[in-house]
């Protein structure tokens, strides 16, 4: 629809435009994830204390966790994460210099944040996973060199290169995650009527069984898988892709391990952040505000 003044006005709520920003975000996704897998895993990267530098500078967390916190930090005062659709993962970080944006308010008030198991499955199975060929890479290339054993694997040096990749990805991971919220308020205000009994009675699976669209994820899978295999390819001078490159062990990336990310791990958050956001939905409303709300059934 246009407005008078010609700009496009879009329904923020609409499922089609919530749905293209989760698209728009699968890339975002795979590239960061291309980026990661340049280099190797780092495991040093994710463990507290284990940056001797770091440590006697009084910094306990690990790396990672620095990082965030330091880039977080910077962003919060630019009045980042005051719009609700993102979700810094430090605790504590500072007002921004700027007065609040007044933004409409479309979320139900939640206090829904999975970042702690984002931060987890990422470092413990993402990074790993997406890091495995770099790694084993980096460690023949080593023994060729004579370092063998402890100083052998796992770790190029790299950490302020990767770590700025674990930050985007994770950033962009969260926001997808969290971008639940906005396709439960969605699904809710279709038809009240149909959540408000499961979310009287806490009935999580009732909840799931209404948002769950499995059309809709097989669908997700299958393009996902399109999108890593062509975005991972190797291309020639002139432009064409390096043959074979389709396969999955040439690639830029590995294709099913950006697969199971989403499989394993951002749709079933997803899912779990749009069913908590749903069992918040009716806080402090009356009786007779519940009654309202079935009633505004809008088709
Ligand atoms: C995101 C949606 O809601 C649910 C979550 C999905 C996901 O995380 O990709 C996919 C389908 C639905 O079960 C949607 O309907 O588009």
């Amino acid at each position: 629809m246009l407005s008078q003044n010609c700009v496009l006005v879009r329904d923020p709520l609409s499922l089609e435009h919530i749905r293209s920003i989760l698209v728009r975000l699968e890339d975002t996704i795979i590239f960061g994830l291309i980026e990661r897998a340049q280099y190797a895993h780092n495991a040093k990267m994710y463990v507290n204390g284990a940056i001797p530098e770091l440590k006697e500078k009084g910094i306990e967390g690990s790396w990672l966790e620095w990082f965030l916190k330091e880039i977080e930090t910077f962003h919060a005062k630019a009045r980042r994460y005051t719009s609700l659709d993102e979700y810094p993962f430090t605790a504590g970080l500072p007002e921004p210099v700027l007065p609040p944006l007044v933004f409409p308010k479309i979320l139900y008030p939640n206090d829904v944040n999975v970042n702690p198991s984002i931060l987890s499955f990422y470092t413990r199975s993402i990074v790993p996973r997406i890091t495995q060929r770099a790694t084993i890479a980096l460690s023949a290339l080593k023994r060729s060199n004579g370092i063998v054993g402890e100083g052998e694997c796992e770790d190029d040096t790299n950490y302020g290169s990767a770590a700025t990749i674990d930050v985007e990805i994770l950033q962009a991971i969260s926001k997808r995650v969290h971008y639940g919220k906005f396709v439960a308020e969605s699904k809710f205000r279709d038809d009240p009527g149909l959540f408000i009994p499961h979310i009287r009675s806490r009935n999580r699976e009732g909840i799931e069984a209404l948002i769950m669209r499995r059309d809709v994820m097989a669908k997700l899978l299958m393009r996902l898988r399109k999108k890593a295999a062509t975005y991972a390819q190797e291309f020639g001078p002139d432009g064409d892709a390096i043959t074979n490159s389709l396969s999955n062990g040439n690639t830029k990336v590995d294709v099913d391990g950006v697969v199971e990310l989403y499989e394993n791990y951002i749709i079933p958050l997803t899912i779990e952040v749009e069913v908590e956001y749903l069992i918040q939905r009716l806080n402090g409303l009356s009786e007779a505000e519940v009654e309202e709300l079935v009633k505004t059934k809008p088709n």
